[in-house]
């Protein structure tokens, strides 16, 4: 896709929808080779899937930001919230106040607290619930569920006490096709989004027909999705950027500056490509939008609860305290303990992600906090 067709979404009716439509996706790609993905077809993929009706479960900051990103992107869209208020909220007044103050919802975007209304006739569903509530959401869902219908995550998480990732849950609680599963990661700070500042992300799905499906319907004016099928690096990139952002945030709150702070974020960087790549992931995954872009954004931004929480902690605040204080989401802070059971069974050395645990824990005063510094036997020109 070109800049400016990323820029416009494409026009309805004209003749290459229809031969999307006729044709399947799946025949699409295969005419257009592999190649191509990431432009013609997304293009004429997205002409084919306006008004496409899809589902978002979890109103927070960023299901509420991703269900604008695809109504703005032409989707019908419907968003569940578990509280019946937000719901009436966003259908009535078409806002989110708890979660995206000042920010006008399209009209066009309903909620309900019912789940089973959000599905009635849903195509695509997107999930943005926090990681560690996902199974038990599931559970609700799975009764429920449409057949064939792709299921997105949008979480940066892994699972306490199993170590999976949010799209291993997802394939396991639903009992779905894995190729019908995609995950969505990237530079994404829901305010700025919600705000229409351009962006772009990954969808990845180990069907390149589901991520292509999936990011036409997540390509916007101000969002443009590309695709990969690296899952592995694409969602393990999400979650490790966290770690490093409350690694990040913990330096900053003791007051060290930014030499400090680019020495972390760089070797945090080499963390978290060998751990991914040491269950799979593709190096280049973890150097593109679902690693450095993330972990850039997410490390630099006051927006973010990762390094929020990092940030207390490094003022001398306790686990406890910190938990009490953070109004929403810092997956991070629940992902510290299952990552480094995962990077010990693969031997991989996280010295980062360590150091970030003994502080949650109490054990490592912040101001003592020297990942970077800690001996490695690893080339450091990489
Ligand atoms: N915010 C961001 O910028 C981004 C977030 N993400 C990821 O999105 C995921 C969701 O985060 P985000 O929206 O920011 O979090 P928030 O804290 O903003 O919102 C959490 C949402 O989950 C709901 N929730 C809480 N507990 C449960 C439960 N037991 N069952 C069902 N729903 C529950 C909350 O409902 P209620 O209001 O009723 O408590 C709320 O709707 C996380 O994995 C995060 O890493 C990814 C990219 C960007
Ligand atoms: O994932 C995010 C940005 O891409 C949001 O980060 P936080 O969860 O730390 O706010």
């Amino acid at each position: 896709m070109s800049k400016r067709s990323s820029r416009e979404p494409a026009p309805t009716g004209d003749g290459t929808a229809k031969a999307a439509r006729a044709s399947g996706i799946a025949g699409l790609l295969e005419r257009l080779g592999r190649g191509s993905v990431t432009t013609e077809a997304i293009t004429i993929v997205q002409a084919a899937s306006l008004e496409r009706r899809v589902a978002v479960l979890g109103a927070g900051s960023w299901g509420t930001t991703f269900a604008k990103v695809l109504a703005e992107g032409g989707a019908d869209v419907s968003l569940w919230a578990r509280r019946p208020e937000i719901a009436r909220e966003v259908t009535e007044t078409h806002r989110n106040s708890d979660y995206l103050p000042g920010i006008n919802l399209p009209i066009s975007l309903t909620s309900s607290s019912r789940i089973e209304q959000v599905l009635d006739g849903a195509e695509q569903i997107y999930v943005s619930v926090p990681s560690q509530t996902l199974r038990q959401n599931l559970a609700d869902l799975r009764p429920i569920l449409p057949a064939g219908v792709p299921v997105v995550s949008l979480m940066k998480g892994v699972e306490k006490g199993t170590g999976l990732r949010m799209s291993e849950v997802i394939v396991q609680e639903l009992g779905i096709d894995p190729a019908l599963v995609a995950v969505a990661s990237g530079p994404n700070l829901a305010l700025e989004i919600a705000k229409r500042q351009p962006t772009a992300a990954v969808v990845s799905s180990e069907s390149l027909e589901t991520a292509t499906l999936v990011a036409a319907t997540a390509t916007n004016p101000y969002f443009r999705s590309f695709v990969n099928t690296d899952v592995i690096g694409t969602e393990f990139g999400g979650v490790l950027k966290n770690l490093i952002a409350v690694a990040i945030g913990i330096v900053d709150g003791v007051g060290y500056g930014e030499n400090t702070k680019a020495s972390i974020l760089t070797r945090g960087l080499a963390e978290m490509t060998s751990f991914a790549v040491s269950f799979g992931a593709k190096p280049e995954t973890l150097a593109g939008l679902a690693g450095l872009g993330d972990l850039i954004a997410t490390c630099q931004s006051p927006l973010s609860r990762n390094n929020t929480a990092g940030r207390l902690l490094g003022q001398g605040y306790r686990f406890d305290d910190v938990v009490r204080q953070m109004n929403q989401t810092a997956e991070g802070l629940a992902s510290v303990a299952p990552i480094l059971e995962l990077a010990k069974s693969r031997g991989v050395d996280m010295p980062i992600v360590q150091q970030v645990a003994e502080v949650l824990a109490g054990t490592l005063d912040p101001r003592d906090i020297a990942p970077h510094l800690t001996e490695t036997d690893e080339p450091q020109g990489e």
